[in-house]
């Protein structure tokens, strides 16, 4: 398939224990050609290899090497997955022609395949327009098995990423897409933006977020302090909504934590609130899909980016079941 890469089994490496101690021991190498429907249940480990959007939005780039940089980390921490609990690495999604759309398009189409196979997939990037392919892939999956369900996006970022595709698609203009869309089907948009930087959102964003009734919370209450009132919002929210689909853009995170991305925000979240919001949402039982978005190791330090990345999925993967 064109703009698939097969997985690589030597980003795999790590302590070898003979006793699955690691991840990279736990995890199997599955083309999507060998995907079937699990006897487990499993998770599906997914790149997306592009950082087009970025180029195009003025960005840094480098997240095209995102994933792989993400999966080697991952591989060396401990599993402490049940054994009924499968884990696969099934590849990634890459855009070496300059050819955002037709990587987007391929990205749905897998989650749609991955989804359908009843995996829980988490999506690694790569350009934050992985959320626009993203978000067609479980819609899809949805749409076919009729019911009018509906997905509520949840984003912990800096930025609302609702700037206007009327003169090309890029990393800043996936929701908007997804809102224009929505606006054809006659459907309601429900995003939740968590962590919004006034100094990195301009007046037409803002309006924009309020022209397309997008819900956000400020990156002055994204704190720990205001716990209670952020879960109250995160459950009214989830409420609302068949299935959550959870993306979080690295750039979001205070550059202490984060500094191997684009756009990186030195007044940005911590992981704890991020975690806690997890465990909220996670808790609902509706979460259906997750990505990890803008990793770009050019500008990391030390892998601390990459480390921060593999935490989050190594919460997300020994909590999902
Ligand atoms: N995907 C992120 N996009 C941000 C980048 C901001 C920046 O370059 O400073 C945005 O377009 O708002
Ligand atoms: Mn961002
Ligand atoms: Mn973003």
């Amino acid at each position: 398939m064109k703009y698939y890469d097969s997985p690589k089994i030597d980003l795999w490496t790590g302590r070898v224990s003979n006793k699955w101690l690691y991840l990279h021991e736990k995890v199997h190498c599955t083309p999507l050609t060998e995907l079937s429907e699990p006897h487990k249940k499993s998770i599906a480990l997914l790149g997306y290899a592009c950082d087009e959007g970025i180029r195009r939005n003025q960005g840094r780039v480098g997240a095209v090497n995102g994933p792989d940089t993400i999966k080697s980390s991952f591989g060396k921490m401990p599993n402490h997955l049940a054994s009924h609990v499968l884990l696969q690495d099934v590849g990634s999604i890459s855009c070496t022609d300059g050819d955002m759309e037709a990587a987007q398009e391929a990205l749905s189409n897998v989650v749609t395949s991955l989804l359908t196979k009843k995996q829980f997939p988490i999506v690694l990037g790569g350009g934050h327009d992985m959320a626009y392919g993203h978000y067609k892939g479980i819609k899809n999956h949805l749409d076919a098995k009729g019911g009018n369900q509906t997905i509520g996006i949840i984003n912990f970022d800096a930025h609302f990423d609702l700037r206007k595709n009327t003169e090309q698609n890029n990393s800043g203009t996936p929701f908007y897409q997804i809102a224009k869309d929505c606006q054809k089907e006659d459907i309601d948009f429900n995003y939740l933006c968590l962590g919004i930087r006034k100094d990195a959102n301009d007046r037409i964003l803002f309006e924009t977020a309020r022209d397309l009734k997008a819900n956000y919370i400020l990156i002055d209450t994204f704190q720990i302090p205001f716990l209670e009132e952020i879960t109250t919002w995160i459950n009214a929210f989830v409420k609302n909504v068949d299935h959550v689909y959870v993306t979080i853009d690295l750039d979001g995170f205070s550059s202490a934590y984060a500094p191997g991305v684009s756009a990186a925000s030195p007044m940005g979240f911590t992981p704890h609130i991020v975690l806690e919001c997890l465990k909220t949402i996670i808790g609902s039982g509706k979460l259906i899909s997750l990505d990890i978005a803008e990793m770009n190791p050019t500008y990391d330090i030390d892998g601390q980016t990459a480390k921060l990345a593999a935490s989050l999925m190594h919460y997300v993967a020994h909590n999902i079941y």
